[in-house]
């Protein structure tokens, strides 16, 4: 049958050559925020394909990269034709804005401890589990993907991309928690895109009018908290959907609309979309859901959370999207507290919880250091630890976490008065200082940003070589993205953590996360713990180490393995403990406030 794109389908319809969509000239070349480049740049945006009649009846035509009688030429971009996938052509201009050349430092490449990811143990529960595979082979994949896979000088699998290939090919669905920096965006971009590539486009949803003609019909649809995120997910899509008839699209607030609008007229296959904007085009009626096949939740527990249920809820429940069992649920973080699993099960059909290494653990590539710091002392301390290791740590990157977003620009400014060179990040500043700020930092021209929790989820940027917790997060959830962002692909990294008893109540959650992870518990910490105790903190075990809840039931600590996997690097490089005054935490007196704070002063 001849498959018509809904939105495709009017015969005056002719794509405008947009090109770049950002609302910002001039921000379009190498490093927007979006990890290499402003989204939907010339190559990756306009000039699609898809008209003309490349349509016609009997041609079953999804797009054309090529041909099709009045149809444009975009690089890159393949066809669906007469029931049969048609990659576009190698196009090399792209292939190096998209993979780079090897050991181009804006790419983050594997490091010495990759190999251990294989050690870490992985417990796969529910019906009927597949099993995994061990390299990138077609079959199971599809062969462009596979060919993708290697321009992106990936090797082997990680443990979640080894099970999440069968697990998605087999039709079911998913939740995965796997650690930091593990490759879970692959875990869940390969497995759609290779069904996608071998299954096509949903065939049976013919427009019913012309008002849901004019939406645009995505086939996947990938929910991420932020808008730096969308855009990294979005940028590694592109990679993986190279010359295939899929077309991604990403739409996040904060940025023109009418761009975005512009881009899924355009066609959109796989929309990568931060929730509030995607309610907006909802609303607008631009976007049908109806042939959602696969619905990813990335960083899910954050999605899940209160300040997303809703709008997550509207989505996937209060409009056209097929109902659980008729699309595939995915779902990732590495974290996932037993609640917010049990609010996800709304959205799965049977699915396979799948944890790789225990749940809301660090990776051992993590070097942890925590240090007694008293608030009116982070200052200092700060400074002593950046001069100490501006020397060993020439060539990383160094990114502070603060609680506020005044805190934020207030200590950028201090570190710039200092003759560092900082810049900051939060929700606070506009999307185009965010975009500046973060390409200054992944370039390496301010290799030390300060950042809210905004940039705890998911960022991937090559380098990062320190994560400082100036100010440590009330939830040990956000502890673990935070320190997540050094320490990926096998690389290795430190994280510092400033702790005093205003800390307290994540205290002892801090001690099982160093303890899992074979780090150092340093003395003062075990003290906090034990006066707390005498309190009323929360503590970790009830909230945490919830493993697939269905098979363990409620909260507490489950045992399963225990620490050690996988051999211990030696981190090369690290800086020793005894860098400055602040340190001294045999003195802690009473300490400041406490360092909690309304969401809306941190987001
Ligand atoms: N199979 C692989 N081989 C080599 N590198 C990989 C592989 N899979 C992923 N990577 C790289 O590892 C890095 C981390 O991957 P990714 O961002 O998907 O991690 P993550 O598990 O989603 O982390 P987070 O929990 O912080 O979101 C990325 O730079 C990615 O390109």
């Amino acid at each position: 049958m001849a498959y018509v794109p809904p939105h495709r389908s009017r015969g005056d319809y002719v794509p405008r050559d947009t090109g770049n969509s950002s609302s910002r000239g001039g921000f379009s070349g190498r490093g927007g925020f979006s990890s290499r480049g402003g989204f939907n740049r010339g190559s990756g945006g306009g000039n699609r394909a898809f008209g003309g009649s490349g349509f016609g009846r009997g041609n079953d035509s999804h797009r054309g990269g090529r041909g099709g009688h009045g149809s444009r030429f975009q690089p890159g971009l393949g066809s669906w034709t007469d029931g049969e996938h048609k990659p576009a052509e190698h196009n090399e201009r792209l292939e190096l804005e998209l993979y780079g050349k090897p050991g181009d430092a804006q790419f983050q490449s594997s490091g010495i401890n990759f190999d251990n990811y294989d050690e870490i143990p992985v417990e796969a529960s529910g019906e009927d589990v597949p099993e995994p595979i061990s390299e990138f082979t077609s079959p199971p994949l599809d062969p462009l993907l596979v060919e993708n896979i290697k321009l992106a000088r990936f090797n082997k699998p990680t443990p979640v991309q080894k099970y999440s290939v069968p697990i998605v090919a087999n039709g079911r669905d998913l939740m995965a928690c796997a650690q930091t920096g593990s490759g879970k965006t692959g875990g869940f971009l390969f497995p759609v895109l290779s069904e996608s590539y071998k299954h096509g486009p949903v065939q049976n949803s013919q427009a019913e009018n012309t008002f849901d003609r004019r939406k645009a019909h995505p086939t996947a649809l990938v929910l991420a908290p932020t808008r730096e995120l969308v855009s990294q997910i979005y940028e590694e899509a592109r990679k993986f959907a190279y010359r295939s008839w899929v077309r991604p699209v990403v739409v996040y607030g904060g940025s023109e609309v009418y761009a975005q609008m512009e881009q899924l007229k355009q066609g959109c296959d796989l929309l990568v979309a931060t929730p509030g904007r995607l309610n907006d085009l909802l609303e607008r009626g631009k976007i049908s859901l109806k042939n959602i096949k696969y619905l990813v939740l990335d960083e899910a527990d954050r999605m899940l959370d209160m300040g997303f249920e809703i709008q997550i809820r509207n989505i996937i429940q209060g409009c056209d999207m097929p109902p659980p069992a008729e699309r595939q649920t995915l779902m990732f973080s590495a974290t996932f507290p037993k609640e917010i699993q049990m609010m996800a099960k709304d959205f799965l059909h049977n699915y396979i919880f799948l944890s790789v290494g225990r749940v809301g653990s660090t990776s051992e590539n993590i070097t942890q250091r925590i240090l007694y710091v008293e608030d009116d002392e982070k200052k200092s301390s700060l400074l002593d630890i950046l001069t100490a290791t501006e020397e060993t740590m020439s060539n990383g990157l160094t990114l502070i976490f603060v609680e506020t977003k005044k805190m934020a620009d207030i200590l950028s400014d201090f570190l710039i008065n200092q003759d560092f060179p900082a810049t900051s990040i939060h929700g606070d500043r506009s999307q185009y200082e965010r975009e500046r700020a973060l390409e200054s930092f992944r370039s390496g021209r301010t290799p030390i940003l300060v950042a809210t929790a905004v940039a705890a989820r998911g960022l991937d940027i090559p380098n990062v070589t320190h994560v400082i917790n100036y100010d440590l997060p009330n939830d040990i959830d956000d502890y673990v993205h935070r320190i997540g962002r050094t320490g990926r692909a096998g690389n290795t990294g430190v994280a510092t953590a400033f702790v005093n008893r205003g800390n307290k109540n994540v205290v002892k959650d801090l001690i099982e996360i160093l303890s899992e992870a074979n780090q150092e518990v340093p003395d003062f910490l075990t003290v906090i713990a034990r006066e707390n105790s005498m309190g009323r903190g929360r503590g970790r075990g009830g909230r945490n180490q919830t493993r697939d809840f269905r098979k363990y039931g409620g909260g507490g600590s489950s045992g399963g393995y225990g620490n050690g996997y996988g051999g211990r690097s030696n981190y090369g490089g690290g800086y020793n403990n005894s860098y400055g005054s602040g340190g001294g935490y045999n003195n802690y007196g009473s300490s400041a406030a406490s360092a909690s704070s309304s969401s809306s002063q941190w987001w």
